[in-house]
């Protein structure tokens, strides 16, 4: 016979539909799942990871053999006119080391999410990809970050000789690790200057996203703008 619903049944149903919808996660927890890192996010992380990088930097620089014997303001001169160029380097090579499995694409999701514009990230990913291609050793890395760092004509620097005398010998030294470790590959070591020449170019293209961050108003850490003379 005819299948039907009771009032009783009617009123039950009811109640626990009721309660089914009542009882839902707030949306401000389930909205993580679908949040995209947004370009703030993006921003703040690396402005974390760029000032944690200075930190690790300016120790770096300062085990350098000689280089806290250097004139105290050509030191700092040194650090500010090569910071950029050590972290791009620096960036470069953890891109190149296949960081863990997916780790590489998230930080490049990150830096191409975080309010640079188009122009920066192609010469910035090209150099990513150049120094991907040189397959360098830890030794080469260190080497050439030195080198990078005790760079004798950054702005500010007033004695440029004692810069060099301390610049020259990590030169010869990469050099003859560089026909060491690359014999197949002569040209290795002016490959590897190469890039050197290359950060250059990158230091302006920086200048650009800083002031385009900061048109912006975005934030960088009090570190940060002492060394980039920023805000
Ligand atoms: C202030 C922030 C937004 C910023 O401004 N310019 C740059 C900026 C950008 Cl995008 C690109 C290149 C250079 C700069 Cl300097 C940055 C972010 O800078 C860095 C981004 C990532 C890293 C980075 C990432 C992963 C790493 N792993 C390790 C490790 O030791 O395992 C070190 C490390 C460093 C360092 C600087």
């Amino acid at each position: 016979e005819k299948v039907e619903i009771t009032k009783e049944q009617e009123a039950l149903m009811k109640l626990i539909v009721e309660a089914y919808n009542k009882h839902q996660i707030p949306q401000d927890v389930t909205k993580q799942l679908v949040r995209f890192y947004s370009t703030e996010e993006n921003f703040l992380l690396l402005t974390e990871i760029a000032t944690s990088q200075v930190q690790v930097l300016v120790e770096f620089t300062k085990n350098i053999p000689g280089f806290l014997s250097l004139d105290h303001e050509d030191q700092i001169a040194l650090l500010k006119g090569s910071a950029v160029e050590a972290m791009f380097l620096r960036s470069a090579q953890v891109f190149s080391r296949k960081m863990p499995k997916g780790h590489t694409e998230v930080l490049e999701e990150r830096i191409r999410k975080s309010g640079i514009s188009e122009e920066f990230i192609t010469p910035l990913f090209n150099f990513y990809k150049s120094v991907g291609e040189l397959h360098m050793v830890l030794e080469e890395q260190a080497l050439l970050t030195a080198i990078t760092i005790l760079t004798p004509d950054r702005p500010y620097v007033k004695d440029q000789q004692a810069v060099e005398r301390l610049q020259e010998p990590m030169v010869n030294l990469l050099k003859k690790l560089c026909v060491l470790q690359h014999p197949q590959e002569p040209q290795y070591f002016a490959r590897l200057l190469g890039r050197l020449t290359e950060l250059r170019t990158l230091n302006h293209y920086h200048a650009e996203m800083l002031t385009s961050w900061r048109v912006n108003d975005h934030k960088f850490t009090p570190l940060l703008c002492e060394i980039w003379d920023v805000q």
